[in-house]
């Protein structure tokens, strides 16, 4: 699928500040995700990716600024884009105390679609391994096996996917995520590594940081 100007958008995000612990993280955030590509966010330790992903999948409800899906504002867009959401957080989603199929099945696959997604991340053999057992790497595998499930939904949003791959792993996934843009799929993911996925853009947070400075100038004028 080709990307143009005229993809439809599905995740826009309209002049967004986002605030932890009583302190700006970021502000005047704008960005727009269209089918068929993908946004990579990046941005220093503690500039705020997390907690962007965290706000666009709504368990973060703390936020100025527009959130849109397909058109329609947050809060009330939540449930709709909820139901087209593939979200896997920084911990990834896995229980230990669960076999990767266990994992799997309690995603909601069958039993054959969770040996296929186990076998596309290259965890044939450790099926009924408890997870905790797993190593890092393997433990992120299945977390990732998701994105190998059939009907996966249209919009990924993934906190540092790649993070404890190795290098194969990482290309499996680059080449699973080409796949999904292909079918017009869309990705919003964060990470400090360096992509070759065609249809990418990058977001730096490090752009939208607030001057201190400015706002103590402002807080100074507003109340001399
Ligand atoms: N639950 C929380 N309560 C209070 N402050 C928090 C919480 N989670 C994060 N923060 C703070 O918010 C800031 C942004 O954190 P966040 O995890 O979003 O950054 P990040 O850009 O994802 O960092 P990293 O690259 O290290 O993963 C940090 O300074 C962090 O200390």
């Amino acid at each position: 699928m080709s990307v143009t100007s005229k993809s439809p958008v599905v995740l826009q995000v309209r002049d967004l500040a986002c605030d932890r612990d009583g302190r700006r993280l970021f502000e005047g955030l704008d960005f727009s995700l269209c089918t068929g590509a993908a946004i990579q966010i990046k941005g220093a330790n503690g500039a705020g990716k997390t907690t962007l992903l965290r706000t666009l999948v709504g368990i973060v409800s703390d936020f100025r600024g527009e959130i849109l899906w397909c058109g329609s504002s947050f809060p009330s867009a939540l449930p709709a884009m909820r139901g087209s959401l593939l979200y896997i957080g920084h911990r990834g989603g896995v229980r230990g105390s669960l076999t990767p199929l266990e994992n799997l099945l309690w995603y909601g696959a069958t039993r054959e679609s969770a040996l296929w997604a186990l076998d596309c991340v290259d965890l044939s053999g450790f099926e009924g391994s408890l997870c905790y057992s797993l190593s890092a790497g393997e433990n992120r595998r299945v977390a990732l096996a998701r994105l190998f499930l059939p009907q996966t939904p249209r919009l990924w949003i993934l906190d540092e996917p790649f993070t404890a791959l190795d290098a194969v792993g990482v290309a499996i996934l680059e080449q699973q995520m080409a796949a999904h843009l292909g079918f017009g799929g869309s990705i919003l993911l964060t990470s400090h590594q360096c992509l070759s996925l065609e249809r990418l853009v990058s977001v730096d947070l490090s752009d939208f940081v607030v001057d201190e400075s400015l706002v103590a100038m402002e807080a100074e004028h507003v109340f001399s």
